[in-house]
């Protein structure tokens, strides 16, 4: 490659969560083989909105096609904080079921954290719970949130070592930057989190070996915030029109991430495209943590499965 024309590698998230996906069903099916435990998850939904439908109905097809139990429990848009705590208190007490996923968002006369801070600690699988989040804190061993949870096993991946290496993540939800501000704090990253709030945001990201974009704003993030050879991972999922007018016209929409990825691909080292990036990773993780909560369960060692 000459230096003229400086590309980054593309990381395939997809191809790395479907190998990821492989390593969790063949650990399952000896889980199975070995205990007679077959790992199930049950994803509760309340409410139309598509594009949950969407990633519920890929969750459900990824979990059967692993060979684990896979319920998905679909509410209308009227039901009650109370309909759905006694949902989660029956899968709390199921002993078959050993991950418990509520897609958010939830409808307005919910209240999520609530929801989230029933759910049995241990079969939370997408680490939202608050016991979850203190363990990820303190370092002890829990459950991690799916989409940082990937996106830290694309880095050491690609990178190996991450210690001494400058971190900045841009968003500081609970779902997605506090947890990866906490995982590449682990690794020994020295870690910035930007925010709305923060100033000369093109500054900080200029900064970072690694920038993780988590923020909800399509392409927000240009080439030039990027130092050169920095690892870029978007975790961005925006919906905007296509660009193609006339198919925008007809209401045709395409994804895109938070960052302005053809600029930032001839800036930086490497970077994750969406789709297929961290997406696929999510999912996969998902799967992941449901195995490694059913093993806990029925007290077996978890085999390894981020190599
Ligand atoms: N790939 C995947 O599997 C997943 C993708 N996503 C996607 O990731 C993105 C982030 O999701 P999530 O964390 O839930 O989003 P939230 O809306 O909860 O958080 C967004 C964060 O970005 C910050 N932010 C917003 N605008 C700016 C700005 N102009 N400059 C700097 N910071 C800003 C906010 O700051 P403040 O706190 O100050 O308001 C906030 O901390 C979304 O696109 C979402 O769809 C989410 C989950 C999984
Ligand atoms: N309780 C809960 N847990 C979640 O983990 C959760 C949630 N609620 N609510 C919504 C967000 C979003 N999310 C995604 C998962 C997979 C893809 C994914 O597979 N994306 C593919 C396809 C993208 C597309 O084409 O739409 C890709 O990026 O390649 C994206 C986004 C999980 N979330």
């Amino acid at each position: 490659m000459a230096d003229t024309d400086a590309r980054a590698t593309i990381i395939d998230g997809k191809a790395f969560a479907a190998g990821l996906v492989d390593r969790v069903t063949a650990a399952s099916a000896r889980l199975e083989a070995a205990h007679g435990v077959k790992p199930g998850l049950a994803v509760v939904i309340v409410g139309e909105d598509p594009a949950s439908q969407i990633y519920v109905r890929n969750k459900g097809e990824t979990t059967a096609r692993a060979g684990m139990r896979s319920d998905t429990h679909r509410l209308p848009d009227t039901t009650s904080q109370a309909e759905l705590m006694a949902l989660i208190a029956t899968l709390n007490a199921d002993a078959g079921i050993h991950g418990i996923l509520v897609q958010l968002p939830l409808p307005a006369q919910i209240d999520s954290s609530a929801v989230l801070d029933a759910i049995d600690p241990d079969k939370d699988v997408d680490g939202f719970h608050v016991v979850n989040a203190g363990r990820l804190a303190v370092g002890l061993p829990g459950l991690v949130p799916c989409t940082p949870l990937g996106s830290t096993m694309l880095l050491k991946d690609r990178l190996g070592d991450l210690s001494g290496l400058n971190a900045v993540i841009v968003g500081r939800s609970n779902i997605v930057g506090k947890p990866m501000a906490q995982l590449l704090l682990a690794e020994n990253c020295t870690v910035t989190v930007a925010h709305s709030r923060s100033r000369d945001l093109p500054a900080i990201c200029r900064a970072a070996d690694i920038l993780v974009a988590a923020v909800g704003r399509p392409e927000m993030i240009k080439g030039d915030w990027i130092k050169p050879g920095a690892t870029v991972i978007d975790v961005g999922i925006n919906r905007v029109p296509s660009a193609d007018p006339v198919k925008a016209a007809e209401g045709k929409t395409r994804v895109v991430g938070d960052v302005a990825f053809k600029e930032a691909a001839e800036i930086a080292g490497a970077i994750t495209p969406v789709p297929g990036g961290v997406g696929p990773m999510t999912i996969a993780c998902l799967l992941a943590n449901t195995y490694t909560a059913a093993c806990r369960a029925a007290g077996v060692e978890p085999e390894r499965l981020d190599a």
